[in-house]
């Protein structure tokens, strides 16, 4: 995997289910969800999706297929269960029992608890009545549900040969890696590939990720991924030899700029889509491979001639999103430029972006349209919906 654009081979995706049926009022907001979707829509607009990639010769695996085959490894299966007990949520009285409750799980039940999480109430009552069952509400989770699954961008890249777990900021995704480290181990697909980075590095998410063209990556940096988690990765990436210039891009630290991909994606191998506010403001600091293995810095330096620079084209194509500037916020609110790559110059994007599907189109990209109504509440688009596993080269 060495570009954004390269015809798209497979994919690594996130049918929602039970884990979204978890959102209420109370708790969306810190499960970082902005409204409470219709889990059955999100579910046909997420298949729709998934066919739309299947319709362009695109390998669709699905996360939770790919969990249950990893924890049928007993290995894997004991590994899992202990990092769903949490001690100083359950408390020790609670916490042997869960384990051994967990324990006696098959993969496939197992699987669910992890992704769907587990209330007080739905743990057997045989497993124990220590003080801290009693005093919780039963309906108080003894495992999180992870609603943000869905968003397989964030919690590993593809670089290269190798795969980078990520390092996700905030404490409602924390534990999405520690899944996705066990497919990774041992789904019997992936357990040659190599690593590039882990969950325990400084913070990194996926959706911060861009890679511009072969050995060039842009690193956002903001609310997810931290300046640190921008030079680890480029430490490692400059070690394993596969990138020459990283570009750190700050971006702002709001909910609509989460990341990088919120305001900008590749959709040909010179163009992108990219929001009006950011495009004339936005810079980098190009690191490259310093002595001794360390990261040399340069710049800031305006982020399109960085960029173009460090492809080695004239120019970075730029196409806006939105006509005016209220329709540019609405729609890269509801990530108009969130697309996902299938080939250079063919993305897909969410319907309800008119004005910059029309933009893409008059510009001689080949828009799929899907509808997101339901998927969108959890503010992601086709790119962050998306784990691109792998590429044909450009
Ligand atoms: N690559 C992305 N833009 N991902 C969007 C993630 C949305 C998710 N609700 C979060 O806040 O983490």
């Amino acid at each position: 995997m060495d570009s954004e654009v390269g015809p798209l081979r497979a994919v690594l995706l996130h049918r929602p289910g039970a884990e979204l049926k978890r959102l209420t009022p109370r708790n969306n907001d810190q499960l970082l969800f902005d409204s409470i979707p219709w889990v059955d829509r999100a579910q046909e607009e997420h298949d729709a999706f998934a066919e739309t990639l299947v319709s362009r010769d695109v390998e669709v695996m699905l996360l939770a297929d790919a969990l249950v085959t990893a924890l049928t490894d007993e290995r894997a299966h004991a590994a899992a269960a202990d990092t769903a007990v949490d001690r100083r949520r359950v408390g020790h009285e609670l916490a042997d029992a869960l384990g051994s409750h967990l324990s006696g799980l098959d993969a496939a039940g197992l699987a669910d608890v992890l992704t769907a999480g587990m209330t007080f109430e739905e743990l057997p009552a045989a497993e124990g009545a220590s003080l801290v069952r009693r005093m919780h509400h039963p309906h108080d989770f003894v495992v999180d549900p992870l609603p943000n699954l869905l968003f397989t961008r964030d919690s590993s890249v593809w670089i290269g040969n190798r795969v980078a777990i990520a390092s996700l900021a905030m404490p409602a995704r924390n534990r999405e890696t520690a899944l996705l480290d066990l497919i990774y181990a041992y789904h019997p697909r992936f357990r040659a590939a190599g690593r590039a980075y882990g969950a325990h590095s400084a913070p990194v998410e996926g959706g911060d990720v861009l890679l511009l063209a072969p050995g060039v990556l842009a690193i956002g940096v903001g609310e997810r991924t931290t300046p640190a988690g921008a030079e680890s990765l480029a430490r490692s990436v400059f070690a394993d030899g596969l990138a020459h210039t990283v570009l750190a891009v700050p971006i702002v630290q709001d909910r609509a700029t989460m990341h990088l991909d919120t305001v900008c994606t590749m959709v040909d191998r010179d163009a992108v889509v990219m929001y009006p506010a950011v495009r004339d403001t936005l810079v980098a600091y190009p690191l490259r491979p310093g002595t001794d293995g360390g990261v040399a810095v340069s710049g800031p330096v305006p982020f399109l001639d960085a960029a173009a620079e460090a492809m080695g084209i004239d120019r970075l194509r730029v196409i806006d999103t939105g006509l005016d500037p209220v329709t540019a916020e609405r729609e890269q609110w509801d990530d108009g430029n969130n697309t996902l790559a299938v080939a250079p110059g063919v993305v897909v994007a969410y319907e309800r972006n008119v004005e910059t599907n029309e933009r893409l189109e008059a510009a001689g990209v080949e828009v799929l349209r899907m509808s997101g109504s339901e998927l969108g509440s959890g503010r992601g688009g086709p790119r962050c919906m998306s784990c691109p596993i792998t590429r044909a080269a450009l």
